[in-house]
């Protein structure tokens, strides 16, 4: 079967006003339709420049990026543009909805952008069936400052999968969340891939990662399994009269836990009319 996505031997050296830093060295990385992939790893580590690579905002310096079979490693930025509002989804730690728009405005926005004028009927019926699939279908008509957090990051995932993409990108959604909110929007995400929308989750939260099928870590500029040690106990104390038992090298992938003019009130007849 081929792969959702298939990144092999992909290298990133970014040249800001310091000297140049190779960020990636060599990632490999499979991702099957359906399949949920938490990307941990240490701040600065390069998982959002991962994901810029794997969302089209920026290509690799060398190594080969298969999206269903098809080799875009060099795609030309407006074939990129095409690739990525048909095939992803994007989720980020801030939620970046307009303001003066409710909430099923906010996700139409993203099928008049991304497919050209859907028929209206078609329109609503997709918006809304996106804001039912993360549970907020009665909050259609608020706008955002009458959302909590949590709804508001869930009209943005509705936002991300009312085009039915191929691969759900998420940077750090729970990020700016209290927990028991940001399971709930892990929650959303995870469900989108019982319906074939592979998931890629940055995340620094080792309980939201384990949620996902797959954990990784991103260090030294490459992507290996990760290993949660957060609950190995420690070491019990050798007895004085027993030789010390040689202590096996326990990895830790130092991500070991949470690291750390609004126009509402505007007559928005009109609005409602373009998008609905
Ligand atoms: N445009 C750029 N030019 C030069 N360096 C950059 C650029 N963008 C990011 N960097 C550096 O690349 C490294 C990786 O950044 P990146 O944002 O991918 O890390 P991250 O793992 O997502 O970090 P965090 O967990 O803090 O979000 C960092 O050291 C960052 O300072």
């Amino acid at each position: 079967m081929t792969a959702l996505l298939e990144l092999s031997g992909i290298t990133k050296t970014l040249k800001g006003q310091q000297a140049p830093r190779t960020i990636l060295d060599g990632v490999d990385l499979t991702v099957d339709s359906g399949e949920s992939v938490a990307i941990l790893g240490r701040s600065g580590s390069g998982k959002s420049t991962l994901l810029s690579l794997i969302g089209l905002f920026d290509r690799p310096d060398s190594g080969r990026y298969l999206l269903g079979g098809r080799d875009i490693s060099r795609v030309a930025e407006r074939r990129a543009a095409g690739l990525r509002s048909a095939e992803f989804g994007f989720v980020f730690q801030r939620f970046f909805l307009l303001k003066h728009l409710t909430a099923a405005q906010n996700v139409a926005m993203a099928l008049v952008n991304g497919q050209g004028w859907l028929p209206r009927r078609k329109r609503r019926a997709r918006t809304l069936a996106a804001l039912d699939q993360v549970g907020i279908a009665h909050l259609a008509k608020h706008r955002p400052a009458r959302l909590s957090g949590g709804e508001q990051q869930r009209v943005a995932v509705a936002r991300a999968l009312v085009r039915e993409p191929r691969l759900l990108l998420a940077d750090e959604p729970t990020g700016a969340l209290d927990t028991e909110t940001g399971n709930l929007v892990i929650e959303v995400m995870r469900a989108a891939t019982d319906r074939g929308c592979g998931l890629i989750l940055v995340t620094h939260d080792w309980d939201h990662a384990n949620k996902m099928q797959r954990v990784l870590r991103l260090s030294d500029g490459t992507l290996n399994p990760a290993i949660d040690t957060r609950g190995t106990p420690p070491q019990p104390e050798p007895e004085p009269d027993v030789a010390p038992a040689p202590v096996s090298g326990t990895e830790s992938d130092g991500t070991g836990g949470p690291p750390s003019a609004d126009r509402a009130g505007r007559g928005d007849a009109g609005l409602d009319g373009m998008f609905w």
